[in-house]
């Protein structure tokens, strides 16, 4: 059995974990997929690629409103499809081949599972018989995997054929007609968006009443009503089965008073959440801790119930996110190298603080810290703000009258506690507002301890941060 000083599970953020500073010892990277992971093959990087060609075939609309008549010849899929594969296949197989003749690494390409504490069984890709190895030291950078759809029907082999999750969507043949997407989070809005920009008749299926329902209510309330204009809504429905109809798909739901539905489409998309990889690993054979909803229990330094175990990403945060992600692969790099070289002062920790995400929807979505509900359930006082785009100057411009800026404070107006953008450019927008609440700036500082640049759109979060500042001032 051969032994190595670390085993890495999954190339996706546990790939960059391993640099120069690692060079001295011998390492094991295990890979059951496409190298490189979720974010570079089928996830944040080509979406976003799907993105911004979505961004420019909406664009006539909000041109329309400010007199210039631009007019949508089209929206080439196969060619937006073929130049972003074009140019993340590459990287995903030019990044294996490199690490592949690294001195110090060896790649196992194949599902990897703990048979005990320091022992993984790997099915080796092609390999008739499982290898063995050894490790004095593991990390565990196993992502997460789409839900699947779990009604009658979903294995008919015609239904199977047309029903995609995000990791086959963005590979289509050709541009569907028409899509039913079932979900209403992140997956399925930035979808949304992309679709129906390119011209697929998009119908979106979700068992809330409104999507995005974990964002603040401001925000999803103004999200729900705005994609409905360009997609079919089918709120409160319950998924219960799919059925082949000629040419696509029949998705069958049902109401709160029971009444059925049947929706087609060629295509369906699912899009109801990831779970964690850590079942694949057989966490159980090496007495890795994991919690009810399946992801690996980590301390603050990122080290699991296994003292010789590290964890990081999706395999072991609920957020879900590649920046937090690369954030904890940077703890569990420096620790590993305090531990192994004794590198540094001792163990560092990861911050969750203030975690933003931004989702690349039209219009995009942003947010840092609680929401109002958040904040109400919990009974802390607060102060909210609504600031609109269209009350400053560069929002005039664009004659917006639908996007805002919400921000949350303490009811002295001292620290933010939530901040929660919607419209254009709200995921720059939101980068000084998560700088403030990491680093404790307070909102009167911020609001007038600098100039902000007139008339540029950063405007609204000045005049959100003065709204919050007037409401504090007029209390006391
Ligand atoms: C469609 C989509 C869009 C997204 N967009 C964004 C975005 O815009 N911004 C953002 O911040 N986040 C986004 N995300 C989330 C982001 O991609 C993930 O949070 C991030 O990639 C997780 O990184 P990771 O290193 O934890 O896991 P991954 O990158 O998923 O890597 C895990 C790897 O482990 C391998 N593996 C799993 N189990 C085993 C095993 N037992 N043996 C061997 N190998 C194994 C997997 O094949 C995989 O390659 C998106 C996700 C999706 C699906
Ligand atoms: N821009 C970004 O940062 C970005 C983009 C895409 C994905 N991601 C990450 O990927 C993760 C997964 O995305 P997602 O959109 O699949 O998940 P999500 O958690 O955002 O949304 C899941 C949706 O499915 C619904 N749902 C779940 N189970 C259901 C069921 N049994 N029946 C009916 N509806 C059900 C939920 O109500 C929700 O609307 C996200 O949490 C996010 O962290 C991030």
């Amino acid at each position: 059995m051969e032994h190595f000083d670390l085993v890495i599970i999954g190339s996706g953020s546990g790939n960059s974990l391993i640099d120069e500073r690692f060079d001295g010892l011998r390492i094991a990277m295990v890979e059951r997929g496409v190298y490189g992971g979720t974010c570079l093959n089928v996830g944040c990087i080509p979406t976003k690629m799907f993105v911004l060609p979505a961004d420019y075939a909406v664009s006539p609309a909000a041109a329309g409103r400010i007199g210039v008549d631009l007019q949508l010849e089209g929206v080439d899929f196969d060619a937006i499809r073929d130049r972003i594969f074009g140019r993340i296949d590459p990287i995903s197989s030019g990044g294996k081949q490199w690490r592949e003749k690294s001195d110090n690494v060896t790649v196992f390409t194949g599902t990897g599972h703990f048979v005990e504490r320091d022992v993984m069984e790997i099915a080796v890709q092609g390999e008739a018989e499982p290898v063995r190895i050894s490790g004095d030291r593991f990390v565990l950078a196993a992502g997460s995997r789409a839900t699947l759809l779990d009604v009658p029907g979903v294995n008919d082999p015609e239904v199977a054929a047309r029903v995609h999750t995000s990791d086959s969507i963005m590979r289509l043949p050709a541009l569907p007609a028409s899509m039913i997407i079932l979900g209403g989070g992140y997956i399925a809005s930035e979808f949304a968006h992309v679709f129906s920009a390119y011209g697929t008749r998009v119908t979106m299926i979700n068992r809330s009443e409104r999507l995005l329902r974990r964002e603040d209510d401001e925000i999803s309330e103004r999200f729900t009503k705005i994609i409905s204009e360009r997609v079919g809504l089918k709120l409160n429905q319950q998924v219960t089965g799919v059925n082949p109809v000629d040419g696509g798909v029949e998705v069958v739901t049902k109401d709160p008073n029971g009444i059925e539905y049947g929706y087609e489409a060629e295509v369906v998309l699912v899009a109801l959440g990831r779970v964690p990889n850590a079942d694949l690993l057989q966490p159980e054979a090496a007495g890795i801790e994991v919690d009810s909803n399946g992801y690996v229990v980590v301390d603050e330094h990122q080290r699991t119930s296994q003292p010789h175990i590290w964890a990081l990403g999706d395999v072991c945060s609920p957020s879900q996110l590649k920046h937090v992600a690369n954030h904890e692969m940077r703890v569990v790099q420096a620790n590993l190298l305090h531990e192994i070289t004794g590198t540094g002062d001792g163990l560092v920790s990861s911050d969750h603080r203030f975690v933003p995400h931004a989702i690349f929807t039209d219009p995009q979505i942003a947010s840092v810290g609680r929401t109002e509900q958040e904040l109400r359930a919990a009974g802390t006082p607060y102060l909210a703000t609504v600031q609109a785009y269209g009350d400053v100057a560069y929002g005039w411009a664009m004659e917006d009258t639908e996007h805002c800026v919400k921000l949350l404070s303490d009811p002295e107006a001292g620290q933010l506690l939530g901040a929660h953008i919607i419209g254009p450019q709200a995921s720059t927008l939101i980068q000084p507002l998560v700088q403030a609440m990491s680093f404790g700036l307070g909102i009167r500082e911020m609001a007038r301890g600098q100039y902000w640049i007139h008339p540029a759109l950063t405007e609204v979060v000045e005049n959100a941060l003065l709204g919050l500042v007037e409401q504090a001032d007029t209390a006391r």
